[in-house]
């Protein structure tokens, strides 16, 4: 499967986002992993698709949304409006997942599963097993949703491997305390995409960090 690197933008400073986006595309991202939060289903405050529709002017860029909400059902519209390129939702955060995937297939944005990491993986069996329903990706949480700069759990690897052996073709997301040490497992696992906030931003040559966490998608397959 392809690398794809997403720089999580919850570490740039919100004050000049789109010119942290097109930083991050200058470095050699792919997505620009935008974390939305809403004070309710995650204990953090971020922002909506106001600023997404905003964004869109100001950048070509792949908006990757990471919907950390509850009823995620209520803002799809609104995103699909403001440009987004993709609607990642969280599993728990909804009693109807299939719906809001159906709806998302209608639309150019395309539609994403998240879970958390005491959700078991074989929740989503259904809907993978479903060939109507169309995914961009599958993102395994390897932090609790809520904040950068956490540790990385590398007790999801089992549920990558998972989706790895039983999805060969499916692109599969993790997020969550990712760096240049740790990106060789979640890749030899089966992660195609990375995101990673604190371990781009921080770094003293984030050009660097973004290929070397390329080299280890592309070195693993
Ligand atoms: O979804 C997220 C937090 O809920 C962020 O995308 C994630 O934590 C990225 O930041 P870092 O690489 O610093 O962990
Ligand atoms: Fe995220």
């Amino acid at each position: 499967m392809k690398a794809i690197i997403a720089p999580s933008l919850l570490s740039g400073d919100f004050a000049i986002l789109a010119e942290e986006c097109n930083r991050m595309l200058d470095l050699g991202a792919d997505y620009l992993h935008m974390d939305v939060m809403d004070g309710h289903f995650v204990d953090n405050l971020t922002l909506g698709a106001p600023i997404i529709k905003s964004l869109r002017k100001h950048t070509k860029g792949f908006l990757d949304c990471h919907l950390m909400v509850s009823e995620p059902e209520k803002w799809v519209d609104d995103f699909v409006e403001a440009g987004a390129d993709s609607y990642c939702f969280h599993f728990e955060a909804t009693k109807d997942p299939e719906s809001i995937i159906r709806k998302l297939n209608k639309t150019k944005t395309g539609a994403a599963i998240s879970i958390k990491p005491k959700t078991n993986v074989e929740v989503l069996k259904p809907i993978l097993d479903n060939k109507e329903l169309k995914l961009n990706h599958i993102l395994i949480m390897t932090v609790e949703p809520g904040f950068g700069g956490q540790k990385f759990m590398q007790d999801m690897m089992p549920k990558v491997k998972y989706l790895r052996e039983n999805y060969p073709e499916l692109n599969i997301q993790v997020d969550g305390g990712l760096d240049e040490g740790n990106v060789k497992v979640a890749a030899e696992s089966g992660a195609n995409i990375i995101v990673a906030g604190s371990s781009i931003f921080k770094s003293d040559d984030p050009k660097r960090t973004i290929s070397l966490m390329r080299q280890a998608v592309n070195n693993s397959q």
